[in-house]
C-alpha cells in the first residue's frame, strides 16, 4: 500500500473545548489507485488530505507513505518525504504569476539543487503529457485559461515522481465539461505514473473516473452509497 492512514483522530481548538475533525479514520490507497472523497462543507475533507499530506500531525493515528511511519520521523524527515514522494495540487492555483509553464516546474528543480536547464526537457514533455502543448508552456498563469492553470499545478506536483498525490478540489473554478476532462486527466495520470491518489471534492457529477467513491460525514469515512 503506498498510503496508509488508521485510526486517525485530528481536532482543532474551539474555544475552551476541542471540535474533532477527523474521527478514526482509515484509508489505504494503493499505488495507481484513484479515490474520490466526497462529502459536505466542513465535513473534514481538507483535513484529511493535510494529515495524509503529512502537513498537521494527528492526535492519534497512524500514517504510512510507501511503508514509512511518519510519526517516527523528525520534522525534517518529514519535509524530505513531503518533497520527494508527495505531490500536492491544491484547490487555488498558486503559480507564480511571472513564470512560464516550464518555468514554474524548473523553479522546482531549482529548489532541489538540480540546474534548471538540465530539466527543462523533462518539464516540456511532464506539460505536454497533461496537454500543454504548442507554445502554452511557454505561457504565463494570466496567459493560461482555468483548466490550463490546472494542469500546470498537477505537472508541477508530478515534477518529483510522487509515490502519493493529493487533490483538492481540482474542479471547483471549471465549468463541468472542463472539470470533467480535469478529473480524466487525474485518473490516466494515477494509472500511468502508478500513484496512490486521493481526490476530494464536493461535485458528485465529477466521480465517474474514479476507482472507488468514499463519503466524508462527521469526520468519520465510509464506502459511499452509488447515486
Ligand atoms: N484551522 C482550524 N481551526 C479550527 N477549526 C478548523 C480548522 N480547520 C478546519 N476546522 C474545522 O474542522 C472541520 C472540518 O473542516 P475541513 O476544512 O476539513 O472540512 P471540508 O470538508 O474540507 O470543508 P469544505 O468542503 O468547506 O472545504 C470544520 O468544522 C471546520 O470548521
Amino acid at each position: 500500500m503506498s498510503l496508509v492512514l488508521s485510526d486517525i483522530v485530528l481536532t482543532y481548538p474551539d474555544g475552551d473545548r476541542r471540535l474533532t475533525a477527523l474521527d478514526g479514520v482509515s484509508l489505504e490507497v494503493a499505488a495507481g489507485e484513484f479515490t474520490a472523497v466526497v462529502g459536505p462543507s466542513g465535513s473534514g475533507k481538507s483535513s484529511l488530505l493535510a494529515v495524509a499530506a503529512t502537513l498537521l500531525t494527528p492526535d492519534a493515528g497512524r500514517v504510512l507513505v510507501g511503508g514509512q511511519d511518519v510519526g517516527a520521523l523528525s520534522a525534517a524527515q518529514r519535509t524530505a518525504l513531503r518533497r520527494d514522494r508527495i505531490g500536492i495540487v491544491f484547490q487555488q492555483s498558486n503559480l507564480l504569476a511571472s513564470l512560464t509553464a516550464v518555468e514554474q516546474l524548473q523553479a522546482l528543480a531549482h529548489l532541489r539543487g538540480e540546474k534548471p536547464r538540465a530539466v527543462a526537457a523533462r518539464a516540456e514533455s511532464l506539460l505536454a503529457s497533461v496537454g500543454l502543448t504548442d507554445g502554452k508552456q511557454h505561457r504565463r498563469p494570466h496567459q493560461l485559461s482555468g483548466g490550463e492553470r490546472q494542469r500546470v499545478n498537477i505537472a508541477r506536483a508530478l515534477f518529483a515522481e510522487p509515490s502519493v498525490l493529493l487533490v483538492d478540489e481540482p474542479t471547483s473554478a471549471l465549468d463541468h465539461e472542463r472539470g470533467e476532462q480535469i478529473v480524466g486527466l487525474l485518473a490516466r495520470i494515477t494509472r500511468e505514473h502508478g500513484t496512490a491518489t486521493i481526490m476530494v471534492t464536493h461535485d458528485k457529477a465529477q466521480l465517474r473516473a474514479a476507482d472507488r467513491v468514499l463519503e466524508m460525514v462527521d469526520g468519520r469515512l465510509a464506502e459511499a452509497v452509488p447515486a
